[in-house]
């Protein structure tokens, strides 16, 4: 508004007058909130039983998944766990006996006579479980950071394999977010299930040694442990339904704190003076957050508190059960004072035995949702044929009623198209925003497969070629395209040279102008271009899209295709890249998209897309005869009769 008013002044006097830039208007702040969040939604619904009936499954998976990080290992901290538990409930029965001879009657040099073995099992059995206790530890922290390799690993080989329409669906999203956490989670799992397996083997051994010394005694104690079993796995499932609930505010933060501190948007953030606005969605999304957590956490040590409280009471209940025996007469004393120690020793791998499980339930709850990505994205898997496609490319490119819905929408972005393009044609995509040119030359590449409709190449159906070979016989500059990490060279050749080497890296950067880019570099080819790495460099726009085209040209595939290639060039540049393009069309079958109409003089045909659909088809001069959106267009950017406001022609002399 400032500018607007700057100007009318500046038509009256010739001196710009400065105008106050407007205060924000006061007010809450607009708050973000994600509409949906489906996989939230489905997964904060399973209850404890479902996740109960699902954790042998998690467990055998994790269990498959050490295996194949390192089975050794894993047998190795099987072992030492098992040797570990045995030998502590050798301890502890030896204990038994022990303190069964030092409390009976007799001289002291009898009893410590008959102690003597037992003590020395004791020692023995002591030493050998810590032993085995330690090389367990050290087995577990080997095996945890390659079985979170693993699990991180799979999660990628899933992402990668999956259909490229898959990024398009929300729920996608979310659930590779979820199974990362969960893959996060993957040695906490070992670690667990480590500790888990050792206090219930010491658990059994301890339990056993209370029945061998008074029956009456055990379920007293079994009663003392499943409400602290029911308050820790209820505790962790409340905690894990927050965290789900909460599961999209959590993304929407951490992308607000990416975009807010990135290097990419940092002139734009100053510029556009949006710092206080994204700090205080982030304050807001936060404060959501923490009130999510906190309430979780009250509803947690409620349930927790009141398990454990139950879990006391069964407790004080089996001490009055040994004083009641022995008042009684029922008990000796020194059974009654073996009985205590065990029961300590029961009540000491009781509580980290719940501790660990209710560990184990939290962790096991992010390894399901692990598990539930590898199989829910199983149907976004790419399940095409074998068929290789040729690899001079495809002679013609035919589509029937081809159709292409986005996941969640309502409307198709590609409509009813009929195409047929042959090799050596180059076709240019036109149309205005969003009228479906990228979707459109998506498809026809196998990028996309139709929601309807189909694609042929050479009378094969796209979805029954082999993808590998249909993307090696295509060579693409996306509109976004990758401002890769990597060396200059890397950048050009995507890591996959051609025989001729650096030549061909060379030859392909002279095709789409990169050379000067190119020879500026400090090391040449071998120039980091990572810029925000230590002794990385950074390149203009423009240059970056000329590197981007030499990657298309380097590539050498029989189709080429060119999304906006021009966009952020010079005109120089612009001439330069299409100039050339006409040149290397010869053979291939060249599609590409652009805005700049007075471009597609160089194509044989031009598609005009609107809504979807393709509304003309034919070559520029043809096109400019019909008269149709794409002439009305053309004249448009020309400034033809009727098009420009300013130097128009048409435009009425009252205007
Ligand atoms: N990931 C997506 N999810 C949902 N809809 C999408 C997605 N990508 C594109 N669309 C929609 O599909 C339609 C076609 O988009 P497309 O990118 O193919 O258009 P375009 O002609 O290439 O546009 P532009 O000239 O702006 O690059 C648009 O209405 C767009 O909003």
């Amino acid at each position: 508004m400032g500018q607007v008013t700057s100007s009318t002044s500046s038509a009256v006097s010739p001196v710009p007058v400065p105008v106050p830039v407007p205060a924000p208007a006061p007010g809450p702040p607009p708050v973000m909130r994600l509409k949906d969040d489906a996989h939230a939604g489905t997964n904060a619904r399973i209850n404890t039983r479902a996740i109960a009936g699902r954790l042998p499954s998690t467990i055998r998976r994790a269990w498959l998944l050490s295996w194949r990080a390192d089975c050794r290992t894993l047998l190795a901290l099987v072992a030492c766990t098992l040797a570990c538990a045995v030998l502590t409930a050798l301890a502890l029965r030896s204990t038994s006996t022990l303190l069964t001879a030092l409390l009976a009657s007799g001289t002291a040099a009898h009893r410590l006579h008959q102690a003597l073995p037992s003590l020395l099992v004791v020692t023995t059995t002591a030493c050998g479980s810590y032993l085995a206790d330690a090389s367990a530890r050290l087995a577990a922290a080997r095996l945890a950071p390659r079985v979170r390799r693993e699990a991180d690993l799979a999660v990628i080989t899933t992402s990668v394999d999956a259909e490229l329409g898959a990024y398009e669906d929300a729920g996608f999203e979310d659930g590779r977010f979820a199974a990362t956490k969960g893959a996060e989670k993957m040695p906490e799992l070992i670690n667990g299930a480590q500790t888990l397996v050792s206090a219930a083997a010491q658990l059994l051994a301890a339990v056993t040694v209370v029945a061998t010394l008074h029956a009456a005694l055990l379920p007293l104690l079994v009663l003392a442990v499943v409400p602290r079993v029911w308050g820790a796995v209820r505790a962790a499932r409340l905690d894990h339904e927050a965290a789900h609930r909460s599961l999209g505010d959590t993304r929407l933060r951490s992308v607000l704190a990416q975009y807010t501190t990135d290097r990419g948007t940092a002139a734009e953030l100053r510029s556009g003076t949006m710092g206080r606005f994204l700090l205080e969605q982030y304050r807001i999304i936060s404060a959501r957050l923490e009130a999510e957590q906190l309430t979780a956490a009250r509803r947690a040590a409620l349930t927790q508190g009141s398990g454990d409280l139950l879990a006391t009471l069964a407790l004080a209940a089996v001490w009055a059960g040994i004083l009641y025996l022995t008042l009684t007469g029922s008990m000796v004393v020194a059974t009654a004072a073996t009985t205590v120690l065990v029961v300590r020793t029961v009540n000491a791998s009781l509580t980290s035995g719940v501790r660990a499980s209710a560990r184990l339930f939290a962790t096991s709850l992010y390894v399901t949702d692990w598990a539930t990505f590898l199989d829910g994205a199983g149907e976004w898997t790419m399940r095409r044929g074998t068929t290789p496609a040729l690899a001079a490319g495809p002679t013609v490119i035919r589509t029937r009623e081809l159709a292409y819905t986005y996941p969640g929408q309502e409307t198709a972005a590609v409509e009813g198209a009929n195409l047929e393009i042959r090799r050596g044609e180059v076709i240019a995509l036109v149309g205005e925003n969003g009228s479906g040119k990228t979707t459109l030359a998506r498809l026809l590449t196998g990028l996309y497969l139709p929601t309807a409709g189909e694609i042929t190449w050479d009378d094969i159906n796209i979805t029954d070629l082999d993808p590998e070979t249909v993307w090696r016989a295509t060579a693409m500059v996306p509109q976004d395209y990758t401002r890769w990490p990597l060396a200059a060279r890397e950048n050009i050749t995507l890591g996959q040279p051609l025989p001729d080497g650096d030549q061909a890296v060379h030859a392909a950067a002279e095709m789409a102008g990169a050379d000067v880019v190119l020879k500026k570099l400090p090391d040449g080819l071998d120039t980091s271009l990572a810029r925000s790495w230590w002794g990385g460099h950074d390149l203009s726009g423009g240059q970056w899209q000329r590197i981007a085209i030499a990657r298309a040209f380097h590539r050498d595939a029989p189709v080429l295709v060119l999304d906006e290639p021009t966009a952020a060039l010079d005109a120089r540049g612009e001439h330069q890249v299409f100039s050339r393009l006409a040149r290397l069309a010869a053979g291939r079958t060249t599609l590409f998209v652009t805005h700049r109409l007075a471009n597609t003089r160089l194509a044989d045909r031009i598609l005009v897309l609107k809504d979807g659909r393709i509304i003309e088809n034919g070559s520029f001069v043809e096109l400019l005869a019909a008269d149709g959106l794409f002439a009305e267009l053309y004249r448009l950017q020309e400034g033809g009769p009727e098009g420009d406001p300013v130097h128009g022609a048409a435009v009425p002399a009252s205007a």
